[in-house]
C-alpha cells in the first residue's frame, strides 16, 4: 500500500454528509473495488455503490429508462422494459459519442441518487462513507467532494482473468475494449491519496486485509479529530 505523505486536508463543500469522512474508491474494471468495499463495510463503513445505482436506474420503470428509450430507441430495451445491457454494451464501448450520450443521461441521476443514499446511510456510528465510483478519475465534480481517494491497483492481465471468471458472458476482446475506455492507472494515481495493491490471487484476500487494517486505523484517527 502507498499512503501519500500528506493525506488531503479535510475541507469540502457541504454536499455530502459533513459529520463523516467521505472516501472515494476507484480502480480499473475488475481491480477489486467491490471486494475492497465489502471488506470496508465489514469494518463499519457505509458503502454507496455507483454501479448498483446505475443498475437500479435502468431496471424496468427505472428513472433513466424513458430518456434512454427516447435517445437510443426501443432496440436497447429488453422485453420487460429494462435496459438490454448486452445491446447497450456493444453500442457504447465501440462508439465514444454514444457512450457520452448514455453518460449524459446516467451520471447526473447516479450522482443525485448517491448523494441521497449517503445522507440516509451516514449514521453517527459509521466508520466512514465509501463511494465505489468506477469513473472517478474522469469526474472532477466527485473528486472535489471527497475527502480521500483510494485507488485499487491490479495488473491488467490479472484483472482480465478475474473478469472472465466472474462474467463468463464476456470475452477477452470485449473486456479489453471496456478497459481501453477507462482512465489508466497512472491517471488514477495522480488523484490517489491511498493506493491498495490487489495483484495477489487469493480468495480470502490476505493481501488486501493487511492494507485495509492500516487504512481503517487512519480512518479512525482522522474521524475522531474531524468535527464540522
Ligand atoms: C453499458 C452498460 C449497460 C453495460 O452493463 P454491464 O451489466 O455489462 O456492466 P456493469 O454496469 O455491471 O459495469 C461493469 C463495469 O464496466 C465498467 N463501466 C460501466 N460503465 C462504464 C462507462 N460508462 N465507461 C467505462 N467503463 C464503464 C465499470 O468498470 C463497471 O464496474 C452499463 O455499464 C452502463 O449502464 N454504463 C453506463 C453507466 C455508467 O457510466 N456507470 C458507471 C458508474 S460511475
Ligand atoms: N485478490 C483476489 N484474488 C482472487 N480473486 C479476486 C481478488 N480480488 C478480487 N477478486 C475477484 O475478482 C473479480 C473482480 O473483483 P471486483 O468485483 O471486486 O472488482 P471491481 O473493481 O469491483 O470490478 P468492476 O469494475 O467490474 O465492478 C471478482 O470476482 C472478485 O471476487
Amino acid at each position: 500500500m502507498i499512503l501519500h505523505e500528506h493525506l488531503r486536508k479535510i475541507e469540502r463543500p457541504n454536499r455530502l454528509p459533513s459529520h463523516v469522512l467521505n472516501i472515494g474508491l476507484t480502480g480499473g474494471m475488475g481491480s477489486g473495488k467491490s471486494t475492497v468495499a465489502r471488506l470496508l463495510s465489514e469494518s463499519g463503513a457505509a458503502v454507496i455503490d455507483l454501479d448498483a445505482i446505475a443498475h437500479e436506474l435502468t431496471e424496468s420503470n427505472g428513472a433513466a429508462m424513458s430518456e434512454i428509450e427516447r435517445v437510443f430507441g426501443r432496440k436497447v430495451l429488453a422485453e420487460d422494459g429494462a435496459l438490454n445491457r448486452a445491446v447497450m454494451r456493444e453500442l457504447i464501448f465501440g462508439q465514444p459519442h454514444l457512450k457520452e450520450r448514455l453518460e449524459t443521461i446516467m451520471h447526473p441521476l447516479i450522482f443525485s441518487q448517491a448523494v441521497v443514499q449517503a445522507h440516509l446511510r451516514a449514521q453517527a456510528d459509521v466508520l466512514c462513507v465509501v463511494y465505489d465510483i468506477p469513473l472517478l478519475a474522469r469526474s472532477h465534480e466527485w473528486q472535489a467532494l471527497l475527502d480521500w481517494i483510494v485507488v485499487v491497483d491490479c495488473a491488467e492481465d490479472i484483472r482480465v482473468q478475474r473478469i472472465l471468471k466472474r462474467n463468463p458472458q464476456l470475452n477477452i476482446e470485449q473486456i479489453k475494449k471496456i478497459i481501453s475506455t477507462q482512465a489508466s492507472f497512472s491517471e488514477m494515481q495522480t488523484i490517489a491519496d491511498v493506493v491498495l495493491n490487489n495483484s495477489e490471487n487469493d480468495v480470502i484476500h490476505l493481501q488486501l486485509k493487511a492494507q485495509l487494517n492500516i487504512l481503517v486505523r487512519y480512518i479512525r484517527h482522522f474521524s475522531s479529530s474531524h468535527t464540522t
